[in-house]
C-alpha cells in the first residue's frame, strides 16, 4: 500500500483574496473523502491545486512520498491523480467502446509497445471489457454515446477518467445535472470504483455524500472548519450552522 496523498500548509490567494488557508490533510490510499462547503468556501480551487490548473502560493503535495507540487497538469495525470473528464470530450458519434479505447492508446503512446506485441491490441480490447464491467455499462459497448442517457453518459466520463490508472480520483460535482431518477447510477458507480482507489467527491447532494463517503471535510473560506465522520460531521453545531441547515439533519 501506498502512503496517498498528502497536503501540508496548501495557501491560495487571488491578489488580496486567500481561498486555501493553510490546508493540511491526508487521503490515504482507498479512502473515500469527500469536501463540502458552501458556494465559494474554495472546493473548485483545492481540486484545481491538486490536478496543477492552478499554482499555490505556498505548501506542499505529496503522493506516496514523492512532492508532486512542480509537476505540470500532464505530469500529474501520470503521476496518478486525476479529475474526471467532462462530458463534452466524450465523442458522441462514437461508440462506449471506441471512446474508451482513445485514453488507453494515449497511455500506451499510441504506436508504441504494445503494439510491439502480438497480443497488444487483445490487451486493449480485454481493459475496455473489464474497465465496462467495473462500471456495470457493458450492455453499452456498442451504441454511440450520443444515444445514452445523461446519468449513463457520466459512467463513460469515469470509465474514461479510470484508463488512465490514477491513484487518486476526483469527482468534481459527480452528480450535477444528472436527473433524479437516474442519480442511483452514479452513486453503484462510485461504491464498485476499486478498493485501493482514493477518491475525493466534492459535492453538494448530501445525500449522495452521505452514500458514498467514509470521511467529510468541512471548508469555510477556504480553510478546513472540520473533517469527521459523516455522523461527526451532521452533529457539529458550527457546521449545521454554517452549511447543512436544520432541514438536513
Ligand atoms: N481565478 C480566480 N481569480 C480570482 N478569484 C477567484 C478565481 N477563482 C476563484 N476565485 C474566488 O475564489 C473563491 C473560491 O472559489 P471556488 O470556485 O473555489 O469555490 P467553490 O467552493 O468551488 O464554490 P462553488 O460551490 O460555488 O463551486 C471565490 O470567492 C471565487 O470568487
Amino acid at each position: 500500500m501506498g502512503d496517498g496523498l498528502a497536503i501540508v500548509g496548501l495557501t491560495k490567494s487571488f491578489g488580496g483574496l486567500q481561498v486555501a488557508r493553510d490546508l493540511t490533510l491526508t487521503l490515504p490510499q482507498g479512502s473515500r473523502t469527500a469536501l463540502i462547503g458552501p458556494n465559494g468556501a474554495g472546493k473548485t480551487t483545492f481540486a484545481n491545486l491538486l490536478t496543477g490548473v492552478l499554482k499555490p502560493t505556498s505548501g506542499k503535495i505529496m503522493l506516496d512520498g514523492q512532492d508532486i507540487g512542480s509537476l505540470n497538469e500532464a505530469a500529474r495525470v501520470r503521476a496518478g491523480i486525476a479529475k474526471t473528464f467532462q462530458i463534452t470530450n466524450l465523442f458522441r458519434d462514437l461508440s462506449v467502446r471506441e471512446n474508451l479505447r482513445l485514453p488507453i492508446l494515449e497511455r500506451e503512446g499510441c504506436t508504441h509497445h504494445i503494439f510491439r506485441r502480438a497480443d497488444g491490441w487483445r490487451d486493449i480490447e480485454a481493459e475496455i471489457t473489464e474497465l465496462m464491467l467495473e462500471l456495470n455499462i457493458q450492455s453499452l459497448a456498442d451504441k454511440p454515446v450520443r444515444d445514452l442517457a445523461y446519468g449513463q453518459q457520466r459512467l463513460v466520463e469515469l470509465a474514461l477518467t479510470l484508463a488512465v490508472k490514477p491513484k487518486v480520483l476526483i469527482l468534481d460535482e459527480p452528480a450535477a445535472g444528472v436527473p433524479s431518477t437516474e442519480s442511483h447510477l452514479i452513486v453503484e458507480a462510485i461504491k464498485r470504483l476499486p478498493s485501493d482507489l482514493s477518491v475525493l467527491i466534492i459535492e453538494h447532494d448530501m445525500q449522495l455524500v452521505f452514500e458514498v463517503a467514509n470521511r467529510i471535510i468541512v471548508l469555510v473560506n477556504g480553510a478546513i472548519l472540520m473533517e469527521g465522520t459523516p455522523d461527526e460531521v451532521v452533529t457539529n453545531d458550527r457546521v449545521r450552522e454554517l452549511y447543512l441547515g436544520a432541514a438536513h439533519v
